[in-house]
């Protein structure tokens, strides 16, 4: 499986690729790439979403996330933005990366994605995020009749989401890489999943 493991992913022997396709044959060249970081708090069957209310991904839910500062590790960025975007504090845990390009802009992204099941503080709506519960629940047959928080808006997401976000709820590590076009479609993709060792 190495050999499918896009550029700007670090190859790995034991992915399951989860899908794949597009229209471009050729993956997206960049010259550098900047670091970010996505956290999501899952509990008690619902996942904390923010509405983004400005910048990169405004008007669409996210996780919590944002540019890894310098002098400061994934993690830190990773813990740092979710207290300013939501108002709490976690223990994160590294669950998946995420690699996108988007025609005309120079660097690639890559996006440390990080879970939490329990958090302290009272979640709270900043400057950037309006944060919101939503059911994490994946099976009509699991859902309630009348269920108290709405299904995860996937149509009001990045596109891509839909592709990684069911394996994080499930705990299942992933790996993924999307090149955009300039109207922000989907041009070519690729996911996988990272089997977790049998001793972990
Ligand atoms: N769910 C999802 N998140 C994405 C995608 N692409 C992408 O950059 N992100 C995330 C990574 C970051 O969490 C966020 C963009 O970071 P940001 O622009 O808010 O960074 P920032 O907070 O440092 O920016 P700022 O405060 O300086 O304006 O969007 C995607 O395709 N799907």
């Amino acid at each position: 499986m190495t050999q499918s493991i896009p550029p700007g992913l670090q190859e790995s022997s034991d992915v399951i690729e989860t899908a794949s396709g597009g229209t471009s044959q050729e993956w997206m060249p960049f010259e550098q790439v900047k670091l970010y970081t996505n956290a999501f708090v899952l509990q008690d069957n619902k996942i904390l979403l923010g509405y983004k209310k400005r910048g990169l991904g405004k008007d669409l839910y996210n996780g919590f996330g944002g540019k890894v500062e310098p002098g400061e590790t994934s993690a830190e960025a990773a813990v740092r933005e979710l207290q300013e975007e939501a108002g709490i504090t976690a223990t994160l845990r590294h669950c998946g990366v995420l690699f996108f390009t988007v025609t005309d802009i120079p660097y690639a992204f890559h996006v440390d994605v990080y879970i939490a099941s329990e958090y302290s503080g009272t979640i709270i709506e900043t400057e950037e995020m309006r944060p919101q519960w939503f059911s994490a629940t994946q099976s009509t047959s699991e859902m309630d009749v009348t269920p108290e928080f709405l299904p995860i808006p996937y149509e009001t997401m990045w596109t891509d989401d839909p592709f990684w976000l069911p394996l994080l709820i499930q705990g299942r590590p992933f790996v993924g890489r999307v090149d955009f076009g300039s109207d922000n479609c989907m041009q070519k993709w690729w996911f996988a999943e990272i089997p977790s060792s049998p001793d972990a």
